[in-house]
């Protein structure tokens, strides 16, 4: 009984993932093509969803083909999400409730999984959904630290009647750069203790990890976001040469228009390897300020100009001087799709520790400012650094010039004698010593000129001594 949908749709078991920006109509068809047995839209606002019939037009784009499809809302509002579901019941095989953004967006509109502490309003939720809509209703979820609580959440998601659960392995902390590795325990003691259909979802990167998590969990089906971006076909268990794959992108996109900003962020994905080589910087601009379907176009041709005849063997990469070695160490050349590994949480803190202590050395540089509050050039820091060097004179012995008549308010010598602060040629050729600025200034350059010098001679024995 709890099955019968799930196979009513084929018992899918290669998920494209909701997502937003990048879930659209045309990556869809593209997935489908490559292997994915099951889609979700992109999250849509429940809200804007019932309110503004353009953001249905623009956003809901389906065709036949696009099946089976589950169509993802996030809200907070029984009522709200039960309309919002209701516009879409005919159009999809589910409808999937997000309970599983952690961006600081969701907990300003409270949805996602800042709602994964209020299990009364879930209920009601599930419930308000289930019975205002034919098709089942769906969750999409993180896990808590426990695995027992994991276990009682999904549990009590199954029994407000959600018909299918999908178990993204990773707690709401885990996001950005620490998003690190996805606990697969915690999904398979959640398969262990719930009866309804179940995806599993987290650290997918090639089809070799699908079938070791469908091993291990024991769950339905998988999800995949990150891995499906940077190689569409990974159900298929291939890696496609990029600009083709891109190519079959665009050619859908032609069909099934969608934002040029979607293209954008499909084909950086695609490419990324390639992009993440210096010498590819001028096709880099050309993609991140592509207007149109040509200048997306052209990029993949570049691409392919430059590649193929090292795809195809022609160029022998060994012996070609232009192309940087970076990237060709790799299993797979950077032509062809592959995934992106992030940094571990781990890793990414030791660089920014690293990167605060350069910052905090920049910032201690930056004091070296001039006495109007420019940054001090190369040429002046090592002409200060000279003078930090010289021994100080005493004032008599200060150079001819010194001991002349200031007439500024704001002198150093209030008493309008005899200024002790040595004047420069410069200032006294031209007399300006006479303005308030150039005694006040000339006085203080002296004096902040050694002050700075011997700033600047610590602060770089600090960073020669950091990066050592
Ligand atoms: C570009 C992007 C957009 C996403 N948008 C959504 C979304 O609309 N709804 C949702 O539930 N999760 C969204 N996610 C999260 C994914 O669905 C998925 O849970 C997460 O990326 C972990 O899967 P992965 O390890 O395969 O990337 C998004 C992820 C990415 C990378």
């Amino acid at each position: 009984m709890t099955y019968d949908w799930f196979e009513s749709i084929g018992r899918p078991r290669f998920v494209v993932a909701p997502m937003v920006d990048a879930s659209e109509l045309a990556w869809r068809l593209l997935c489908r093509r490559h292997g994915a047995t099951l889609c979700y839209t992109p999250m849509f606002h429940s809200n804007v969803f019932n309110k503004d019939p353009k953001y249905r037009k623009d956003n809901m784009v389906t065709c036949e083909e696009d099946r089976p499809l589950i169509v993802q809302f996030c809200g907070n509002n029984p009522e709200i999400m039960a309309s919002a579901a209701k516009l879409v019941e005919g159009q999809c095989d589910a409808i999937d409730i997000n309970l599983g953004c952690p961006q600081s967006i969701a907990k300003r509109g409270r949805y996602g999984s800042f709602l994964q502490d209020d299990w009364e309003l879930l209920k009601k939720l599930v419930q308000t959904m289930s019975e205002a809509v034919s098709v089942p209703i769906t969750c999409k979820v993180r896990i808590f630290e426990s695995i027992e609580k994991s276990v009682e959440y999904a549990l009590m998601l199954q029994n407000a009647g959600c018909k299918m659960l999908t178990v993204h392995g990773r707690t709401r902390e885990q996001k950005g750069p620490l998003t690190g590795i996805a606990s697969w325990e915690h999904i398979k003691a959640v398969r262990e203790a719930i009866s309804i259909p179940m995806l599993a979802n987290g650290n997918i990167q090639c089809l070799q990890d699908v079938y070791r998590c469908l091993e291990y969990t024991k769950v339905d089906g998988i999800m995949s976001a990150e891995g499906n971006l940077t190689n569409p076909a990974i159900f298929e268990g291939i890696n496609p040469v990029s600009w083709e794959i891109a190519n079959e992108y665009l050619d859908l996109v032609e069909q099934y228009p969608c934002p040029t900003s979607y293209i954008r962020g499909h084909l950086f994905k695609i490419f990324h390897k390639i992009f993440s080589l210096e010498e590819n910087n001028e096709d880099r601009q050309i993609l991140a300020t592509a207007q149109n379907l040509d200048d997306f176009k052209r990029v993949c041709i570049n691409v392919r100009d430059k590649y193929l005849p090292y795809h195809e063997g022609k160029i022998n990469i060994e012996n070609d001087e232009n192309i940087t070695r970076i990237g060709f160490n790799l299993i797979l050349p950077p032509w062809i799709c592959q995934p992106y590994v992030r940094m571990s949480p781990e890793e990414h803190t030791r660089k920014m520790e690293k990167l605060n202590i350069i910052q905090e050395n920049a910032a201690e540089k930056r004091k070296c400012e001039d006495t109007d509050g420019t940054i001090l050039s190369r040429k002046k820091l090592k002409k200060l650094k000279r003078i930090s060097r010289r021994p100080e004179k005493p004032d008599s012995q200060q150079n001819s010039r010194s001991g002349q008549i200031c007439f500024s308010e704001n002198c150093p010598n209030p008493l309008g004698g005899k200024c002790l602060y040595q004047l420069c040629k410069k200032c006294c050729r031209n007399k300006c010593y006479e303005q308030e600025l150039d005694c006040k200034g000339h006085g203080i350059l002296v004096h902040t000129r050694r002050e700075m010098a011997r700033k600047f001679a610590n602060v770089q024995a600090n960073t020669e001594t950091d990066t050592t």
